[in-house]
């Protein structure tokens, strides 16, 4: 008779949790899972997925104002928001359902509701007592709720997907990747938007040469941003409407407010105290290179950590656990140079270190830059111009940054961020022939 119920316990079936499972029931282990909402956690059910469907959306709504460019004069058309949204939402839907099936035909037990840790091979979901051999929390995180007052008048990313219309006017609070995604998507689609951040920027880790053209692009397509600026307090008006009073005196209305300041591990009730599972600041659960909490028996995994909130961190860290423990396959996850990219109006994504970030750790630099007006833009007669910078370090020639704003970056990046892992130096990518015509072709012909 086995000592445990199951080898592994998954508490959260998102990204990091399914992978995990999957991995580790494939490899012959007995695997259950808990989940308290829906089947395919954040990226699928209300983040990256949903998220980009709706950039899918934006960008046509913005190509369609260049129709009569294309010869395409009195077409005009009306957006309507449910239609977009309960599309996106029957894709998920989908996905979930493709999610569920994979713990089916793995005979992984899935167990509805929130999982509590009553022992270091205990676990209390839905009125059953569970035990396994090992326990992985993958719950992922929240978003954090600012201390204002009238914060109940805001939503955030979890609530934008289900709207019943598109907000005429919208303020968004925050300055990083889910206020900067959000605000260009809605812009596009026609709402009225203003971002309030409470610093001078916008998305920190990325290059500030890049934040700053992106800053001039959606403020010249009519987006407000308001910087070193803060919420101070919000209430509905008279007309339904809220009014929101500002750090520097200022106030506005708006039809909608949302906070996108940030998320916070998904901890609350998960027992973790009385286990003595250690959590460290902003309540990320602490855990070693193989992903070990303090309780030896206690794994955790993806945004919980609080370490880098990207799903492929999160799917890449749930598999490497299964391979390590069921697979007999140790390997150390390598954090350095994760590729990432902000899906906004143009996108901008990234790779390696920063200009700055470069300098500060003493490296010498050679900087290389192109500023060019896509192919696209020049036939619709839009002015928005692209970007893309590389960081190389002038020792040994290795590109050691890539960053790219304009049409298709992310896309782009992925596979100059295989060059660059593979230790691609500058004069690789000059030697490589161009392909023609192209805005990828912009890295080849860098000088
Ligand atoms: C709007 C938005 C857009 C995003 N876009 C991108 C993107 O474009 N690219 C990207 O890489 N990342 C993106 N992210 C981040 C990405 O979604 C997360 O990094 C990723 O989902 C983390 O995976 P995870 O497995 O750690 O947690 P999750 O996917 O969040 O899964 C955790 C699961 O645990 C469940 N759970 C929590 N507590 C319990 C409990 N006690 N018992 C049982 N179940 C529980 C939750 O319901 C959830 O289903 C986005 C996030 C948001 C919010
Ligand atoms: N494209 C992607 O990969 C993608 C998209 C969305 C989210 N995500 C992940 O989800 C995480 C959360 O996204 P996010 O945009 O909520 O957070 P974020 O960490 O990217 O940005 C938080 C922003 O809120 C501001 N802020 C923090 N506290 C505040 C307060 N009290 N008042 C006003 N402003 C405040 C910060 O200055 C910052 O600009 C991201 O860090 C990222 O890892 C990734």
């Amino acid at each position: 008779m086995p000592q445990f119920d199951y080898d592994l316990f998954v508490i959260g079936a998102g990204s990091g949790g399914i992978r995990a499972a999957r991995v580790a029931a494939a490899a012959g282990a007995r695997v259950a899972v808990a989940e308290v909402s829906r089947v395919g956690g954040t990226c699928v059910i209300r983040g990256c997925v949903p998220k980009k469907m709706f950039v899918y959306g934006a960008q046509f709504a913005k190509d369609g104002r260049y129709r009569e460019r294309l010869g395409w004069a009195g077409t005009e058309g009306t957006f309507d928001w449910q239609v977009l949204r309960d599309n996106v939402s029957a894709e998920v839907s989908r996905l979930e359902g493709l999610y569920r099936q994979t713990l089916f035909t793995h005979n992984i037990n899935l167990f509805r509701g929130g999982a509590r840790i009553v022992g270091p091979n205990a676990v209390d979901v839905a009125g059953s007592h569970l035990t396994a051999e090992k326990i992985l929390i993958a719950s992922g995180a929240k978003p954090t709720i600012p201390d204002v007052h009238g914060v109940e008048h805001g939503i955030t990313s979890n609530e934008i997907f289900e709207l019943e219309s598109l907000p005429r006017s919208i303020v968004i609070i925050g300055g990083g990747y889910i206020a900067i995604e959000f605000a260009g998507i809605l812009n596009s689609l026609g709402s009225e938007v203003t971002l309030l951040n409470r610093t001078h920027t916008i998305l920190r880790s990325y290059d500030a040469e890049l934040t700053a053209k992106l800053v001039d692009i959606y403020r010249a397509r009519g987006i407000k941003l308001l910087f070193s600026t803060s919420l101070v307090g919000a209430e509905r008006d008279v007309n339904g409407r809220i009014a929101m009073e500002l750090s520097n005196g200022d106030h506005l209305v708006a039809d909608a407010l949302m906070f996108a300041v940030g998320r916070s591990p998904n901890i609350t009730a998960l027992g973790l105290d009385e286990v003595g599972v250690a959590t460290g600041p902003n309540d990320g659960v602490t855990v070693d290179a193989e992903n070990r909490t303090s309780v030896a028996s206690i794994f955790a995994v993806g945004d919980v950590t609080d370490r880098i909130q990207l799903t492929p961190v999160a799917i890449r860290e749930g598999h490497a656990l299964a391979d390590r423990f069921f697979n007999n396959r140790p390997a150390d996850i390598d954090y350095t140079a994760v590729p990432s990219a902000v899906f906004s109006d143009p996108p901008l994504a990234s790779v390696g270190l920063s200009e700055a970030a470069a300098k500060a750790a003493g490296i010498e630099v050679d900087i290389f830059s192109s500023d060019f007006r896509p192919m696209k833009h020049a036939l619709q007669g839009s002015c928005e111009r692209a970007f893309y910078k590389m960081i190389v370090d002038r020792a040994s020639g290795a590109v050691i940054g890539l960053h790219l704003l304009g049409p298709e970056a992310p896309e782009i990046l992925q596979i100059a961020a295989v060059a660059m892992r593979a230790g691609a130096t500058k004069q690789h990518f000059d030697d490589t022939m161009a392909l023609h015509p192209t805005m990828a072709e912009e890295l080849v012909l860098l000088r």
